[in-house]
């Protein structure tokens, strides 16, 4: 399949009404991607550090791993229950930056196995456009519609409540009909401001799905919206995911990260997380995992081979995107790491 890389994406209306809670524009997300990755002495130290991050914890043998809402067990929560309520189990494991970058590396095979769905469908601008499709009470495009149900559903069975899950639409979300569950208190409570689906919605829909599709019109508009709820939910968890790589380099090496904070420096705290090797590894790895997952088999070997995405394609958009919105958490959730 000819695929087209950075099409221009007039033709999709991506702006969402409502979306996240930190209203920042996509501007304001590009100059910040634009700050200097350049690695300094403290990204230095904290890649060597380390003392193992002891927390409280649920008990597990395994490493965190990428889970439905509960437990992933970065957020996992205990299952002992009284009163009908989810009580948290003060038991200790060890958290580490290995182990949250463990859980990462999960779930970029979400995230690629999911364009790579997409990828079989053309852009399909009617999904993306407003009042294409008559709704009842309701206004917006057909993905919004999706998404909107698809998380009024889910919050249902409190995936909302978990803290490495963020809605799109959080101001339209209905109570979960299970009890509340009790999460290991990991994060600073500042974490729950913290929601930049507005800015993960704007990067798929202008940046992403003009190089994964193929620009036209294959009438298949609800399974282009059923992908894209799909890539969407995979990419804000792993963007949101952020906070807790925070909490453990602040824990790690706390007196780095608080003159920063005290000052409210965001260029400093952006290149104290920054890791440049870490992230070449990164672009290599999800490049190499795409040219895997997305191979088209074909069973005469002299045939060179053919890719569903460009494999060059998803390294870029880690580097350009996902990677940068994964910073950008982290500095948002370090400027407050020492609120009251
Ligand atoms: O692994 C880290 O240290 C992270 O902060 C995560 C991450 C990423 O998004 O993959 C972000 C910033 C670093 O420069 C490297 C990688």
């Amino acid at each position: 399949m000819a695929l087209s890389v950075c099409m221009p994406a007039h033709f999709i209306s991506s702006k969402m009404s409502g979306a996240g809670q930190v209203g920042l524009s996509s501007n304001s997300a590009s100059r910040f991607c634009g700050l200097s990755m350049e690695a300094n002495t403290g990204s230095d130290l904290l890649q060597k550090g380390v003392p193992k991050l002891a927390i409280n914890w649920k008990s597990s043998a395994r490493a965190p791993s990428v889970g439905r809402w509960g437990p992933s067990s970065v957020v996992a929560a205990s299952s002992s229950r009284s009163a009908g309520v989810m009580q948290e189990k003060e038991e200790t494991e060890e958290l580490t930056l290995d182990s949250i970058r463990d859980s990462l590396i999960r779930q970029e095979d979400s995230i690629i196995y999911n364009l790579l769905e997409r990828a079989q469908y053309c852009t399909n601008p009617p999904t993306y456009a407003p009042g294409v499709f008559q709704i009842e009470g309701f206004t917006g495009s057909l993905i919004e519609f999706l998404l909107r149900e698809t998380e009024r559903l889910h919050a249902s069975v409190r995936r909302y409540t978990s803290p490495d899950e963020h809605a799109f639409f959080p101001q339209d979300l209905p109570k979960p009909i299970l009890p509340p569950m009790a999460y290991p208190k990991v994060l600073h409570k500042a974490a729950d401001d913290i929601n930049i689906n507005s800015l993960v919605w704007d990067m798929y829909f202008d940046d992403l799905l003009p190089g994964v599709a193929v620009e036209g019109d294959d009438g298949n508009y609800g399974s282009a919206a059923t992908c894209d709820v799909l890539c969407l939910q995979a990419l804000s968890k792993r963007i949101h995911y952020g906070k807790f790589v925070a909490e453990a380099k602040f824990r790690v090496t706390p007196h780095l990260f608080e003159p920063h904070i005290r000052n409210q420096d965001s260029e400093a705290l952006y290149k104290l997380i920054t890791f440049e090797s870490v992230e070449l590894n990164v672009q290599r790895r999800v490049e190499a995992k795409a040219r895997t997952f997305g191979q088209e088999v074909a069973l005469d070997a002299a045939k060179p081979p053919v890719y569903k995405i460009d494999p060059k394609l998803v390294a870029r958009l880690y580097g350009d995107w996902v990677m940068p919105l994964t910073k950008k958490v982290q500095v948002q959730y370090l400027l407050r790491r020492l609120d009251k």
